[in-house]
């Protein structure tokens, strides 16, 4: 379990991260949601330790104050992928694991190659991944050693859309098969929300609220939280059978959505929620 109790990271005079306090279960991913320079990424480097804090930071009970970065057991990955370009697929997600026995690096090097759906690519080199292929690996390299906390900063902004809805799918099926407890940073919200267990909206360094989908959308704590993530309806489907083209889901024939419409109709996008359980919803 991760615990922050008021932590502030500061640049000078300014409170990036202004007394933020929240808990992440073991084996739960909450995503951070807000507009670009709300202090999204001033949070995470406070955490792993790359920033100066003031605060708690708890690990499962324990503070990591004045434990060094590379102690901490926190994996990170970043909008690029960062892999060493000189190594193999196989070479990177090694790095993390030195000091282990070669069979040992060996096995949990494919483990977490099958995970991330790059079985069997250990001796390609990286120069010849796609984006998303990377970041698989990146994910691959920071699962590894089995971190205590994982880390993500924006990972699929770099790819194109329809890339990004896919493996941000992907991701979540990833994370719970680790059984990572992660937090999530991302300025998407149909991205947090289909990764996440909770999402918590931050705006100028504060955490305005945390919660799923449905109790931001439903009960937003301030009006804050609904100007940014604008109105929406959750409707639950019933997910009944995957189909060659995808899921079959039932929805309810009647559906009440925010506003008035005076049009002939409305389009509606669907966004799988990641922290129902309950399969693909209608939002
Ligand atoms: N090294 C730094 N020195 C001074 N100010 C900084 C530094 N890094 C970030 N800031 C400022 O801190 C605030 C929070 O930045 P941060 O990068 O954490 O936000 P963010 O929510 O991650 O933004 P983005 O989504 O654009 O990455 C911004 O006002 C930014 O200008």
């Amino acid at each position: 379990m991760i615990e922050l109790e008021n932590l502030t990271v500061s640049y000078g005079d300014l409170r990036a991260v202004d007394g933020v306090s929240l808990t992440v279960d073991t084996g739960d991913i909450l995503a951070l949601l807000g507009p670009s320079g709300c202090g999204k990424s001033s949070l995470l480097r406070g955490v792993v330790g790359l920033e100066p804090s003031t605060g708690e930071i708890l690990i499962d009970g324990s503070s990591v104050a004045g434990v060094p970065v590379h102690r901490r057991r926190i994996g990170m990955v970043f909008q690029d992928a960062q892999l060493f370009t000189h190594r193999t697929v196989a070479g990177n997600i090694a790095y993390g694991l030195k000091g282990q026995d070669r069979g040992t690096i060996a096995r949990r090097v494919e483990e977490v190659l099958e995970l991330v759906g790059l079985a069997g690519m250990g001796e390609r080199s990286v120069t010849t991944l796609s984006g998303g292929q990377a970041q698989r690996v990146a994910l691959a390299r920071s699962l590894a050693p089995r971190p205590d906390l994982l880390l993500l900063d924006e990972p699929l902004s770099a790819l194109d859309r329809v890339l990004r809805e896919r493996l941000s799918q992907d991701l979540r099926t990833i994370l719970k098969g680790a059984g990572a407890t992660a937090i999530y940073v991302t300025h998407d919200h149909d991205e947090a929300f289909a990764v996440a267990d909770r999402v918590g909206i931050m705006d100028e360094g504060r955490l305005l609220q945390i919660g799923t989908p449905e109790q931001l959308l439903h009960s937003p704590a301030v009006p804050e939280v609904t100007d940014f993530l604008g109105s929406a309806a959750i409707v639950k489907g019933r997910v009944i059978e995957p189909t060659e083209a995808g899921t079959r889901v039932a929805l309810p024939a009647e559906i009440e959505i925010p506003g008035t419409v005076t049009g002939d109709g409305v389009r509606l996008r669907i966004t799988p929620l990641g922290s129902t359980g309950a399969g693909p919803a209608d939002r």
